[in-house]
């Protein structure tokens, strides 16, 4: 099937052994949560488990490279400490005493790939402009650095209409992009464990 917008037919992908996180922004949270919901969506449909999908936020766009890439080595700590893990919350926390491994149950395994979700709404100032190029480096930086697949989920809009339109919450019937993320992102993780 060819297509001109967005990903042609894929094969499908078997994501019951995959660990996922979402890690996204708080801004604009009525277009955020549409685009989360679009990706777990695909995620379930792939058989991910909810159990083995994870969902941090960060303020705004701008922190999405750090989180996404705090995150990841938190799930690597906690794969190292012989499946006897901690959340991500907490390894993300600064008071938590890593020498101490909690009896939290977690997965024993570091994540096989993580949605970066955000949307940058265009202003009157340049700001737009600076923190979209800041953040599809950053990204993909981190994604290169770590060798775990970073789905790039930050939407660049000029209107809200057009990040509602892309969320599938528009009149046009777009379809919601975040349904796309979540498919990459277990195309990915399954790639990556060949
Ligand atoms: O996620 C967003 N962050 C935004 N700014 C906050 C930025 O991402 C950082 O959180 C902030 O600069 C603090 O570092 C946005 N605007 O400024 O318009 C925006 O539209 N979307």
């Amino acid at each position: 099937m060819t297509t001109i917008k967005g990903p042609g037919a894929a094969e499908t992908f078997d994501g019951s052994g995959l660990r996922i996180a979402i890690v996204h922004a708080r801004w604009n949270t009525a277009i955020i949560e549409n685009l989360v919901a679009g990706a777990k969506k695909s995620l379930f449909a792939a058989g991910v488990k909810e159990e083995n999908i994870t969902i941090q936020t960060v303020p705004g766009s701008y922190e999405l490279p750090i989180g996404v890439q705090r995150l990841y080595a938190a799930s690597q700590v906690q794969a190292s400490n012989t499946g006897e893990g901690i959340s991500a919350t907490d390894l993300l926390s600064s008071t938590t005493d890593l020498s101490k491994t909690p009896t939290a149950s977690a997965p024993k395994k570091p994540f096989d790939a993580i949605i970066a979700i955000g949307v940058l709404i265009k202003g009157a100032t340049m700001h737009f402009e600076y923190i979209a190029d800041a953040v599809s480096h950053g990204l993909m930086r981190v994604q290169l650095d770590t060798g775990v697949p970073v789905i790039f989920g930050l939407l660049t809009v000029l209107t809200e209409e057009q990040g509602l339109e892309r969320a599938g919450l528009g009149s046009s019937g777009m379809h919601n992009h975040g349904e796309d993320w979540g498919s990459a992102a277990v195309e990915l993780g399954v790639k990556r464990q060949d």
